[in-house]
């Protein structure tokens, strides 16, 4: 069997890579747990070293890995730099705030002294998704690693080339051998992994269904797991919205990374007051987006990542129409080699259509119609998913009491959802559990250690 490289933009293999047989995914899952042994020996400093170091790397070599992220997963090249980028960023936060993160807590008790120590678990198994490629393997990584576990990688199968860079730029940052490790797998060996004795813990991003699938086998052998998955954000517009500027906001939060972002907008629920004039600038704003090749910096519209992808979007928008929602822009394929669509406008979206109910993973916006704030809040949360929301209104108050209503992980105001290495991130409901980056995210990983002293 072998893990294929496609360009989106063209449809052309760009290169075909053997699957790994069972025996050596063992092996490297040996070699990783023995590394994870001497890498928790070391200091913060010097791990913060290794991870500076690559953060270097990264800076230096960014336009050779943003080529290589738009030619495997199709994103536009300017995005793929600021991607890099927001890797070596992460590398540093975690390099320099580790160490206070992790620092041991005097806990005053019964004992003459206690405290709670943080200690690494062991090797932990990311799984990823290829469409933020470099960004959600080292926001996984970075803090897994810097609190002393090994990392092994089973990257998406569509961005392998990716993968093997990601483990290349560990190698020349001179991590010590083993510390991350990618193994080109299908997902049908993602089981005997999770189920090894030397894997501790498991981290996913990815759909809900590959979710249910990795906690089950994580419960059944009683790991550790950490689920982020899919998302339907609403973005919540209120009568009082600035139009002209939320407009913009709106295509930026719903178009970027060709709408491939768990966290991107993905139901507009506007008041039904301002909803004509607003669905209006948005379509003219959508209107004079140019499609074209991802790595020319004058191209807004990017092929998506696979044609299979673009198929499951589409029939969620033919769906979503044959139920009564109005075809406002878009709707079709592009007809030009690769696979695009394009930016598609859906009105009188409600409840129970595809474009309400799933996640559209791709350059669609659905507009639902809501009488009044509380009308919109309570459509927003009349989903499964919880992971990000955005409100938009130029009453602070009566936003953030909104915002206080709203299920979900985060909830911006006047603010696309963004991750930032500062600032927690993960969902509730279907969109998983467990937190990502800051000081929540590196305490996933680790035994939190009580010690109690008479
Ligand atoms: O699919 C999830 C995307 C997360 C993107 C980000 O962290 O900015």
């Amino acid at each position: 069997m072998s893990i294929h490289s496609i360009n989106p933009a063209t449809g052309e293999t760009i290169h075909s890579f053997p699957v790994l047989q069972n025996h050596a995914i063992e092996s490297i899952l040996k070699s990783a747990a023995t590394a994870q042994f001497h890498w928790k020996a070391l200091d913060f400093n010097q791990r913060s070293a290794y991870f500076n170091k690559l953060a270097q790397i990264l800076r230096q070599s960014r336009d050779k890995y943003a080529h290589l992220i738009t030619e495997e997963m199709g994103k536009l090249l300017k995005e793929a730099r600021s991607e890099v980028e927001k890797c070596a960023l992460a590398c540093e936060y975690y390099a320099e705030h580790a160490a206070a993160f992790l620092a041991d807590e005097p806990i005053v008790s019964d004992a003459g002294r206690s405290y709670v120590s943080y200690q690494p678990l062991g090797v932990v198994f990311c799984i990823m998704p290829w469409n933020f490629p470099f960004w959600q393997v080292l926001r996984a990584a970075a803090p897994a690693m810097m609190a002393g576990n090994t990392v092994v990688l089973k990257h998406a199968s569509n961005v392998p080339r990716c993968s093997l860079a990601l483990e290349a730029i560990f190698r020349e940052a001179d991590f010590p051998e083993n510390t991350f490790r990618s193994v080109l797998i299908t997902s049908a060996q993602v089981e005997q992994v999770i189920a090894s004795e030397h894997i501790a813990a498991v981290t996913l991003t990815g759909s809900k269904t590959a979710g249910r699938k990795v906690a089950a086998v994580a419960g059944h052998h009683l790991k550790k797991c950490v689920l982020e998955l899919g998302g339907s954000d609403p973005f919540v517009i209120l009568a009082d919205a600035d139009i002209t500027f939320t407009a913009k906001q709106a295509v930026i939060g719903r178009f970027q990374n060709m709408g491939q972002s768990c966290i991107a907008a993905k139901r507009f629920i506007i008041v039904e007051t301002i909803a004509d004039e607003f669905i209006s600038s948005f379509k003219d704003l959508v209107s004079q987006l140019r499609y074209g090749d991802p790595k020319n910096d004058a191209t807004d519209i990017a092929p998506m990542a696979r044609t299979d992808l673009r198929a499951d979007l589409h029939k969620q928008v033919k769906r979503s129409l044959s139920m009564g929602a109005k075809l406002i822009a878009g709707g079709t394929f592009m007809q030009t080699q690769g696979a695009y669509y394009v930016p598609t406008i859906l009105d009188q979206v409600r409840p129970g259509m595809p474009a309400f109910d799933e996640e559209m993973f791709g350059p669609v916006a659905a507009f639902v119609r809501a009488r009044d704030v509380e009308d919109a809040v309570a459509l927003a949360n009349q989903t499964q998913f919880g992971l990000g929301a955005s409100i938009w209104t130029q009453n602070i108050t009566q936003g953030e009491t909104a915002a206080n209503e709203i299920q979900a992980g985060c909830t911006f105001i006047n603010g696309i959802v963004k991750s930032d290495p500062r600032l927690p991130f993960g969902g509730i409901k279907h969109s998983g559990f467990g937190r990502e980056l800051s000081y929540h995210g590196i305490r996933e990983f680790v035994n939190v250690k009580t010690t109690w002293i008479k």
